[in-house]
């Protein structure tokens, strides 16, 4: 499976590879002169590349050198190469200060560059500046290699299309000219394979290159309709032999960046930019872009250990760890906000050793992650704070959170003020009963409290509904008592009251801060979850939170939509970042995504630039009659292309487990059941539920069962049948082996 893939289409709704009307129309003759003219530039790079001697990590004393050289540079580069040399100079400065890291990278002559723009500005020569992933300038060879997180050159890059005038700020000069061309390049082991421009894509063949036509372009990498014959209908899959012979060398995700995406990814290192994009329209890619142009405009500040990154599952670190490294932010820790938050805990309340319960009923979660319960958290933290007469130390804070818990009238009385329709008095009775009986066996698990704790309790009987249900009403021995356990929500708990009450969490001695925080598929996260990872950032609050409302999975966990999730983290005042375009799927794809979210879909439709196959319904009686289907559809899809990604996602484990048994026995070649998130991202066939897929990305899925029993009309199951849907990059089916869900559209059912 390619997971979210690093190269994807070249689809650039403002220009014109995604609106043919508007390509220029060239002739046969010019599009030969772009290929001639990207050809020479770069053997001339190479060749000047070539002459460069391999610069190591100099050694401390060698940084001065550096300088000197640099200055010299300097003095003899024209204006405009200056600020990409005094930021080089600023960056050795810091590196120079810190006596610690590698202080540029060379570029790579297998992979110089992947932008090209050709610039003119009045009364100057025309000059090429080329956008890579290292500056690499000099103006003597007529070689100037920008680094594409190199503000303000990179922004001519990503701002501007082909023939537009521009006006920006170079150093303190206002500079105005006029984009002459703009091209993105594919190089691979310095070869040059792709050229992107709005004339026209041209890709490298065995004997040349070839134009592809404007609906292969809107193709590339997919296998969809276009290039799919008519009498394929019913297959899995078409068109190998476009996408991998021809265009399979597409360019890094980098060089595709549209002005809005990177104009969240440059934003100030200062604030919190909250984006809520649909499926697949590059959030988790403009969060870890954005981590890599602050480290790299900052390298002192945004270290490696002073950034994190929460993510939804476990499926997504492997798949962000992965992509870190290539953005030159290797080192920085990713982890899902259940492990962070536990690991937290474990360090803030190291003497506390509760288990955690595995089956926590909804209407606790949802009592523990409500704003409401938040609201309360917060107030009466402040003021526990304040109390001279309270304990202030992580013994003192677990009481604070077992009386929060347990104080009926106060929790009452807050759930009423949020008068929230789906959490009646009811549901906050229930869950406070249980957070009644377990939060006393947690502090009897620590044998210094109980003594003082039965003390202070004895004076303040509780009754509820006749039964003695105080606080330590029960003698047991702690390793007797089963509910001496804590909920998983309770560490977001625990950790928020540690940090109102005490201050900034600690690792060892120090404070436990980070100047930069990139939350992705925060949506899953409960507004106390964001609470808490807010206050481990550094005071300029330097974050990026992305979600997609339309994703959620876990309704209890008291997210609702950002703007009252910004409410209930008293920050009104952040602006809510859209994104419309849809990157990923196919417009057939999010057509059927969208009309299964029905009244939960954004009234605003996202911009899907690609068209593909036809969404396809197939109904059989069985499940086994279903298999037999998909293992003839299979085999032939990964004949015909072998490095294919296909997901057939169930809801349930046991009907993932069914048909993974049963495609094992015709034998469908690299096939795997994934369980826990253990996904080798390779060409194949992944076999496993919704849930473990979020995130992720296939060239092909199948939802199987999407009967009326497994996804009835509920929010839950349109959520789920969104997220399947939406991991399709190019094609999907829907599998119904009983009475077909109400959510899957009249039309495809009719189909
Ligand atoms: N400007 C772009 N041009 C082309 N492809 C892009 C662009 N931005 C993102 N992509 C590609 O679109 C796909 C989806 O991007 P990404 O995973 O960042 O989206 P997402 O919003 O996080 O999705 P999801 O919500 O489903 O997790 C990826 O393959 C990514 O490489």
């Amino acid at each position: 499976m390619t997971a979210k893939q690093t190269t994807a289409q070249p689809l650039r709704p403002e220009t014109s590879s995604a609106n043919p009307s508007s390509t220029p129309q060239t002739s046969g003759a010019d599009e030969l002169a772009i290929v001639r003219e990207e050809q020479a530039l770069l053997d001339r790079v190479r060749e000047h590349l070539a002459t460069v001697k391999p610069s190591r990590p100099p050694p401390t004393e060698d940084y001065e050198a550096q300088m000197i050289s640099l200055r010299d540079q300097i003095a003899a580069s024209r204006l405009e190469d200056v600020p990409a040399l005094v930021q080089q100079m600023e960056r050795i400065a810091g590196v120079a200060a810190r006596r610690a890291e590698v202080v540029t990278e060379p570029v790579d002559p297998r992979s110089p560059y992947f932008g090209h723009l050709r610039l003119r500005e009045r009364g100057k020569q025309d000059r090429d500046v080329l956008i890579g992933r290292t500056t690499h300038v000099d103006a003597k060879a007529g070689v100037r290699i920008v680094d594409w997180r190199h503000a303000p050159i990179s922004q001519l890059y990503y701002r501007y299309e082909e023939g537009a005038e521009y006006e920006e700020t170079f150093g303190d000069r206002e500079v105005e000219g006029k984009v002459l061309a703009r091209r993105t390049v594919t190089i691979e082991s310095g070869e040059l394979y792709r050229i992107a421009a709005p004339q026209g894509v041209f890709v490298r063949v065995e004997d040349g290159y070839r134009r592809l036509d404007a609906r292969a372009v809107v193709l590339a990498g997919g296998q969809g309709k276009a290039v799919r014959p008519e009498d394929m209908r019913g297959a899995l899959g078409t068109g190998a032999s476009f996408a991998a012979k021809e265009d399979r060398h597409l360019p890094e995700i980098a060089a595709l960046l549209d002005p809005r995406q990177f104009e969240l990814i440059s934003r100030p290192d200062a604030g919190i930019v909250v984006i809520q994009g649909g499926a697949g329209s590059g959030k988790t890619t403009i969060g870890v872009h954005r981590m890599a142009f602050l480290a790299f405009n900052n390298r002192q500040r945004f270290s490696a250990d002073k950034m994190l990154v929460i993510v939804g599952s476990p499926a997504l670190r492997a798949y962000i760890s992965e992509v870190l490294p290539a953005l030159g932010i290797g080192q920085v820790t990713v982890e899902t906000f259940a492990e962070w938050a536990r690991a937290a805990r474990t360090r803030a309340f190291p003497w506390l050793e509760a288990p955690v319960e595995e089956n926590t009923p909804s209407a606790v979660t949802r009592y523990k992650t409500h704003p409401a319960l938040l609201r309360l958290l917060e107030e009466r933290a402040r003021a526990y704070a304040l109390d001279l007469t309270t304990r202030k130390d992580s013994r003192g804070i677990l009481w604070f959170w077992a009386d929060l818990l347990t104080d009926k009238e106060s929790v009452e009385k807050a759930f009423a003020e949020a008068n929230d329709p789906e959490f009646g008095l009811d549901k906050v009775r229930q869950a406070w009963r249980w957070c009644a009986e377990r939060c006393p066996a947690v502090l009897d698990r620590d044998p210094g409290d109980r003594a003082e704790r039965k003390a202070a309790l004895a004076d303040e009987p509780i009754e509820e509904d006749g039964e003695d249900e105080r606080l330590g009403a029960d003698d047991r021995p702690i390793e007797e008592d089963e509910r001496a356990l804590l909920d998983p929500e309770d560490d977001a708990l625990l950790l928020r009251a540690y940090q109102v009450i005490k201050g900034d969490l600690k690792k060892g001695k120090q404070p436990y801060v980070f100047e930069h925080l990139f939350v992705d598929e925060a949506q899953d996260l409960a507004p106390v979850d964001l609470g808490v990872l807010l206050g481990v950032v550094s005071r300029q609050k330097s974050v990026t939170l992305a979600g997609d409302t339309a994703q959620r999975l876990f309704m209890d966990s008291g997210f609702r939509d950002w703007s009252r999730v910004l409410e209930d983290l008293g920050l009104d005042s952040v602006n809510i970042e859209p994104l419309r375009i849809a990157y990923r799927s196919t417009r057939e794809v999010l057509a059927f995504a969208r009309d299964v979210l029905g009244p939960l879909a954004d009234p605003t439709p996202p911009v899907a630039p690609r068209t593909g196959a036809p969404v396809e319904h197939h109904h059989f009686p069985s499940q086994g009659a279903a298999v037999a289907f998909l293992a003839d559809s299979i085999r032939p899809l990964f004949s015909r292309e072998p490095r294919a990604t296909l997901a057939i996602l169930a809801r349930h484990p046991e009907q993932a487990d069914a048909y993974y048994e049963a495609l094992k026995m015709a034998e469908i070649p690299s096939l795997r059941r994934v369980r826990a998130f253990d996904f080798l991202f390779r060409p194949g066939v992944d076999v496993t539920e919704i849930r473990q897929v979020k995130g992720l990305e296939y060239d092909y899925v199948v939802l199987v069962d999407v009967n009326g029993s497994t996804y009835p009309l509920d929010d839950e199951s349109r959520h789920l049948l969104h997220i399947g849907a939406t991991r399709a990059a190019h094609q999907l089916w829907v599998i119904s082996t009983s009475k077909p869900s109400p959510l899957v559209p009249a039309w495809l059912l009719n189909a």
